[in-house]
């Protein structure tokens, strides 16, 4: 199996986190790649691929194009401001406030605008970093749309929070969203995402939820007690032509394996009902039972069965790298579902 990296990951490291009331290193460090990528190569799991610079334009595919000049502007806007330090945003619309339907002026107001929370900042090179993961992503799909069964697409920053004209949950550009665009844009006319990390993949949800040729389907901490919060209820199934098209499973905190199995499985099957070309697995491994800000319990072993099962499904499949922070288990763990997928034959 391939995998696509690039050092530029390097380039976004927020300074700090906000976690449970103290100001913490962020859980989302660059360290989290290089583990992946040692055991990748500990496991001889295959060539190591830097992947082209794509542009633009494959990412407008999903995000907006006013989203994406402020990504690429803001840090620059900030320090025009005569601002220092790394560009955070500080308040959101409640639900009580009446929505607005275009971009403010003020940068605090815009910064609101374009996020939904301050799990990570933006630094002075967070773009560049959230672009190249893209590229990441779209070089993994153009090896499978190549004639690769599978890829690897070790992305950093993660993506499956970004919505298309929003950051947050340390996610800028939705990696994976590009790619399955990338898959469409191809003439793959159906393509499934299997969004298996610990978090609800609200920004996948929101970029395909009114479409029939992306089917979504996310098994995560329930939203009524886990982030993101206010959405991934199983009553989420679409919109207009995407009705029954997002399939959300949550579950309880302290899952184990039957409970998460039982919903991974359910899922499988709806995806094999989809007769999909091709297949996008965000892989989060923040389903680890020692993970520091996730609450199941999945065990190493149960990686490899992932990788199994999703290899059963005997489709074009690409990997990309989501969550995970137990540092001394993320390696093992993200390349078991590969060895799994592998194994399985
Ligand atoms: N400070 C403790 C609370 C953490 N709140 C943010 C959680 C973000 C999860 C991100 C992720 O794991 O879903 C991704 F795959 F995107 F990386
Ligand atoms: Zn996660």
């Amino acid at each position: 199996m391939k995998t696509f990296y690039t050092a530029d990951h390097h380039l976004h490291h927020s300074g700090m986190e906000l976690s449970f009331g103290k100001i913490v290193e962020t859980f989302e460090k660059p360290e989290r790649a290089e583990i992946i990528l040692a055991r990748v190569k500990e496991v001889g799991l295959g060539p190591i691929l830097t992947p082209q610079d794509y542009e633009l334009a494959p990412i407008k595919r999903v995000h907006t194009p006013d989203y994406v000049d402020f990504l690429k502007g803001v840090y620059e806007e900030w320090q025009a401001a005569g601002r220092d330090g790394e560009v955070w945003p500080y308040s959101w619309r409640h639900r009580s406030m009446p929505p607005i339907d275009k971009a403010p002026s003020g940068l605090d107001a815009r910064l609101s605008y374009y996020s939904f929370d301050m799990a990570g900042s933006i630094t002075a090179t967070t773009w560049q970093a959230a672009k190249r993961a893209a590229d990441t992503a779209l070089a993994g799909a153009d090896a499978v749309l190549g004639g690769e069964r599978t890829a690897f697409s070790l992305c950093r920053p993660p993506g499956h929070h970004a919505g298309r004209d929003f950051f947050g949950g340390y996610c800028y550009l939705n990696n994976a969203a590009i790619a399955v665009q990338r898959f469409r844009d191809a003439g793959r006319s159906r393509v499934a995402v299997l969004d298996v990390d610990y978090h609800h993949g609200n920004g996948t949800q929101e970029i395909f939820y009114d479409r029939a040729d992306v089917l979504v389907a996310s098994m995560h901490g329930d939203p009524d007690f886990e982030f993101p919060f206010h959405l991934g209820y199983a009553r989420e199934r679409g919109e207009g032509a995407g009705e029954g098209f997002n399939l959300n499973y949550p579950l309880p905190s302290g899952t184990q394996w039957p409970e998460w199995s039982a919903a991974f499985e359910d899922a499988c099957r709806r995806i094999e009902a989809f007769d999909a070309q091709a297949l996008v697995v965000s892989l989060g491994v923040d389903t680890y039972k020692e993970d520091p800000i996730s609450q199941f319990k999945l065990d190493t072993p149960h990686f490899s069965e992932i990788g199994a099962r999703i290899a059963a499904l005997d489709l074009p499949t690409l990997f990309v790298m989501e969550g995970g922070y137990a540092i001394g288990a993320l390696g093992v763990n993200a390349v078991n579902v590969l060895t799994g997928f592998e194994q399985a034959g």
